[in-house]
């Protein structure tokens, strides 16, 4: 790539990832206000969720090699679910990403051309008081084209303390799931254990 292009492809990925990241708040705001939460979250819980790091990255799948094609594809990426807060990703058109179903189903999703998917991250279920789900999802590869995938992931600072708002505790349906944890401990905790249930850690009273 010659310096004229990799300005302009610098340009492009700047703003994407600034669309992204509008949209990553856009979403957020939506999910308190179908909450019906007081206004004055919308920017405590962006200050609690939203404030650290963002990642904006570029993922390749290679094409899988023939030994590999023949046992199902096993190239991608392992089951996992994401500890950030909100994921969004693109993908040129080439399948691959899976999301598991709670019964335990693997389903390949189907995504429309210049369409996002939107994750839900373990942070923001926490949060949630596991209103929402952190679903399970891969990536298996099985075609003959590459995949390329962008996504952009946010992320509460280290320090910030999550904690369920009052209204989304009920005694009855929901009660308190999770106790108060920084997201620091939480990454800390997953990195020493890798135990993709690390969030079950910091469940209980
Ligand atoms: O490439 C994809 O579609 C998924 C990537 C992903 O799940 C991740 O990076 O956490
Ligand atoms: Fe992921």
């Amino acid at each position: 790539m010659d310096f004229r292009n990799f300005c302009a492809f610098h340009e492009t990925m700047n703003s994407m990832s600034a669309k992204l990241l509008e949209l990553n708040y856009m979403i957020l705001k939506m999910i308190q206000e179908g909450y019906d939460l007081p206004k004055h979250y919308i920017w405590e819980t962006e200050d609690m969720l939203m404030k650290g790091a963002v990642y904006f990255r570029l993922m390749r799948y290679k094409v899988p090699s023939k030994e590999n094609n023949k046992e199902a594809g096993e190239n991608g990426l392992v089951a996992h679910t994401d500890k950030n807060t909100l994921t969004i990703l693109a993908q040129n058109d080439v399948e691959g990403l899976e999301m598991q179903t709670k019964s335990g189903k693997w389903i390949q999703l189907e995504i429309p051309h210049n369409a996002y998917v939107v994750i839900v991250a373990e942070t923001l279920k926490a949060w949630s008081n596991g209103r929402l789900h952190a679903v399970n999802h891969r990536v298996k590869m099985k075609g003959d084209k590459e995949r390329y995938s962008l996504g952009l992931f946010t992320m509460p600072k280290e320090e910030a303390k999550i904690e369920v708002p009052p209204e989304l505790v009920d005694g009855n349906t929901h009660p308190l799931r999770y106790k108060p944890f920084t997201h620091g401990d939480f990454i800390k905790y997953f990195v020493s254990t890798l135990d993709e249930n690390a969030l079950d850690a910091f469940a209980g009273l």
